[in-house]
């Protein structure tokens, strides 16, 4: 860590760290597995939802870290814990601490990176450049890559809506690609079918980095079980067959309205759907979170989050760091976790430069009927009533696509052919059974 940064660090984590470094061996960043680029300052955190004062607000200046924030934005700026994950969770004492570290970091930041492997680092670098080609493409090409019975494919600027605001961002949508054969396609399940590639070259870039992303989430699922001292498969129950997704994205040069709830907006304030959303960002910058906060309520599964402090001056800038993921929560974990792990809430600024990223969401079953985990798991004491009928990840997950794409060809057919009814079929809930204890 330089002088230069010491002074926007969080005053609250240093004597902390002192005490988890003494206790236990297992417990130092190198066990850990932390990566420590020389200028970081973050430390592993183990203690339950620690009081930790945010870091000064910073507006946008030519300094260092912050240098890369789109202008017109207020916001601290973070310095977050980095993480190098084990090949495989086995269940030691170091993917326990970890798994600890974890939760504890998700608790205090709402947001941990991930150092990328080599493996990682060539496929994001494959998959950026087919992105930029792709999204190069004249837009009539782009337009056609659409799928009346999925959300896969191309959204154009301007097209997504959040809390009611158009964002001005240009996606391509990955889901699960099921051919016209699949007895799902067939029976015209909601938000099932093909994934509209525009070339072989775009499939392959994208499903070999998206299989990649599907083993790291995984390996945070258990490493987070153990966090939260619930049984093994407590979250992993839920993935078999998940309906993982990405968002590609590319944000075009801001536009002079500087995006604050105007036209002219990156993506509004929201959380995301499922459990996990393991993403990478280009050089430029954008992304901001806001960190758990005991005063912000929200459940984004009973009503809309989104525009959540849209125009707070207190977010967290999440300066671009080479060579890492970041990973965020999305509302599935809130809900399984009864509040203890809650999604967190992000935005995207436009800046001065086209911006790129990579979302992958890695979430339940379509099928699956999440309920909470018992009380009493590490420690949580549930401060929402229990839901009993659990909810229904496919239903969540059409909700928000309907009401993220109201003007899409899928939304139209969706809702001409009357087939939203489906999602209380038996048949797509089949993944009901109860958490194990314990
Ligand atoms: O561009 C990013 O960093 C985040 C994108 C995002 O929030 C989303 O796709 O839901
Ligand atoms: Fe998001």
């Amino acid at each position: 860590m330089t002088s230069l940064l010491r002074p926007i660090l969080p005053a609250g984590r240093r004597p902390m760290v002192a005490r988890c470094l003494m206790s236990t061996v297992a417990h130092s960043p190198a066990a850990l597995g932390l990566v420590m680029p020389p200028w970081f300052g973050a430390t592993p955190a183990h203690s339950s939802r620690p009081a930790v004062p945010a870091p000064p607000l910073r507006p946008k200046t030519d300094g260092a870290l912050d240098s890369s924030m789109p202008p017109g934005f207020t916001a601290h700026v973070a310095h977050l814990d980095t993480f190098k994950l084990p090949e495989r969770v086995t269940g030691t004492a170091g993917d326990r601490a970890m798994g600890k570290a974890l939760v504890g970091a998700w608790r205090r930041d709402g947001i941990v990176q991930i150092a990328m492997n080599d493996d990682h680092r060539r496929l994001w670098e494959n998959a950026r450049a087919a992105s930029q080609r792709f999204f190069k493409r004249p837009h009539h090409e782009k337009a056609k890559c659409v799928d009346a019975q999925s959300y896969a494919g191309y959204i154009a600027s301007g097209e997504e809506i959040t809390d009611g605001i158009a964002d001005y961002s240009e996606i391509f949508t990955i889901t699960k690609d099921l051919g016209p054969t699949d007895y799902r396609v067939r029976a015209k399940w909601p938000c099932h079918g093909p994934c509209p590639w525009p070339d072989s070259g775009m499939k392959e870039a994208m499903t070999l980095y998206n299989e990649a992303l599907g083993r790291e989430g995984e390996r945070l699922l258990q490493l987070i079980e153990m966090g939260l001292d619930v049984a093994p498969g407590s979250l992993t129950r839920y993935t078999r067959d998940g309906w993982h997704h990405t968002r590609v994205l590319r944000f075009p040069p801001r536009n002079g309205t500087n995006g604050k709830g105007k036209a002219g907006r990156g993506i509004g304030s929201h959380t995301d759907y499922g459990l996990l959303v393991i993403a990478a960002q280009d050089e430029v910058g954008g992304l901001f979170v806001r960190r758990p906060n005991k005063e912000e309520k929200f459940a984004n599964w009973k009503a809309s989050a989104a525009g959540l402090k849209e125009d707070a001056n207190d977010w967290l800038y999440v300066p671009p760091v080479e060579g890492v993921h970041t990973v965020i929560l999305g509302d599935m974990m809130q809900y399984l976790t009864n509040n203890y792990l809650t999604a967190t809430p992000h935005k995207v600024g436009l800046n001065t430069r086209e911006r790129f990223s990579y979302a992958y969401f890695h979430e339940p079953s379509f099928q699956a009927v999440i309920k909470p985990l018992e009380e009493g798991c590490g420690g949580m004491r549930p401060d929402v009533e229990k839901e009993d009928e659990g909810i229904h990840y496919g239903k969540h997950f059409t909700n928000m696509f309907v009401r993220n794409y109201p003007d899409r060809i899928t939304t139209e057919q969706l809702m001409a052919e009357d087939r939203y009814g489906m999602l209380d079929d038996e048949e797509l809930r089949t993944m009901g059974t109860p958490p194990a204890a314990c």
